[in-house]
């Protein structure tokens, strides 16, 4: 049996375009997005356990043990599966290398979740199809269904209905500016227009750059000066927009050169790098895909 796991990514992803189409009446908004892959991560390390404990082995500023989505995946995971010969369940130590801005919309915390049902699936030998992770790691997040599919995709429903799309190589330079948005309350916004009329998938693979808008930006920048700054600026350069409910900020490029070009004028007091576009999760290889899926 496999004990342990190293620097096992958990990859940004950026929204495409996010339309806001309806409201379901538990309050979650109905969502027309595409989810994009980037080689930008965080990364983990799991350690098995045999007392059934669930230990994260390093500090997360600002996010209690109990409360991390990492700790409660793993917990999520365990109830639903079933305890060894002598009766015990296995338990895991995770640390968590954070690279990805948390309340950055780059869905940080959803693609750890994602990354740890994951990895202990496997460790565990637990043997749950994706199909029955997906169903366990909606319960954490609405973004974290995606990670799971493993590929890029047009997601409706709140973002759990996922239908695999082929996306072009592209490069990203993603600006973070330096605020922490906080999900619910842009969603709570009520200059937030939920009425956008819903697109199909072909309306966007017929114009994959620039498609679409993103319906929780201007509600964000409003609320978070630097985010506008960040639009105004980067705008400069082609279609930049942010990706979920912010703060970050994007514009995509052909190549890597013209990244390193909007780079080098990069203003100081923002923090931005480039990414390229992933075409499968990192970890693709240890999801038990079948007919299942889409
Ligand atoms: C905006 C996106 O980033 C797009 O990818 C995601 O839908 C947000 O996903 P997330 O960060 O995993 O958010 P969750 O933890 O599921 O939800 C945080 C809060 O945002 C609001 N929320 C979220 C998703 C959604 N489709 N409708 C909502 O109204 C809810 O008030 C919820 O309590
Ligand atoms: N391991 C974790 N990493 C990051 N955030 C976590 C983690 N566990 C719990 N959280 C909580 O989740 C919140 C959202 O973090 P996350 O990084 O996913 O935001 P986000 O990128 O804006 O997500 P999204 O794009 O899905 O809205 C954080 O503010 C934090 O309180």
């Amino acid at each position: 049996m496999t004990r342990t796991l190293h620097n096992c990514p958990a990859p940004a992803k950026l929204n495409l375009f996010l339309h806001v189409t309806g409201r379901r009446e538990d309050g979650y908004h109905l969502l027309q997005t595409v989810f994009q892959l980037i080689d930008r991560c965080d990364t983990l390390d799991f350690e098995l356990r045999e007392d059934g404990l669930i230990k994260r082995g390093n500090a997360v500023p600002g996010v209690a043990e109990s409360d991390d989505l990492t700790v409660r995946a793993a917990a999520l995971l365990q109830s639903a599966t079933r305890p060894s010969a002598d009766g015990k369940p296995l338990g895991a130590n995770i640390r968590i290398n954070k690279c990805l801005p948390m309340g950055g919309g780059l869905g940080g915390g959803s693609s750890d979740a994602a990354t740890t049902l994951i990895a202990l699936n496997y460790l565990w030998q637990a043997g749950l199809s994706n199909l029955e992770l997906m169903k366990l790691g909606v319960q954490l997040g609405a973004d974290v269904p995606f990670f799971l599919l493993g590929e890029n995709a047009f997601a409706e429903g709140i973002g759990e209905a996922l239908h695999v799309l082929a996306l072009p190589k592209r490069w990203f330079v993603v600006i973070e500016p330096g605020v922490s948005v906080p999900t619910a309350a842009i969603f709570r916004s009520a200059d937030l227009t939920r009425d956008t009329k819903p697109v199909r998938i072909t309306d966007f693979s017929n114009a994959p750059n620039g498609f679409g808008k993103n319906d929780l930006q201007a509600v964000a920048a409003k609320l978070f000066p630097p985010i506008a700054e960040a639009i105004k600026w980067l705008g400069k350069f082609g279609d930049a927009r942010m990706t979920g409910s912010g703060a970050c900020v994007f514009c995509s490029f052909e190549s890597e050169r013209e990244a390193d070009r909007v780079l080098e004028q990069m203003p100081p007091q923002w923090k931005a790098w480039k990414a390229e576009a992933l075409m499968q999760h990192p970890l693709a290889h240890l999801l038990n895909r079948n007919q299942e899926l889409v």
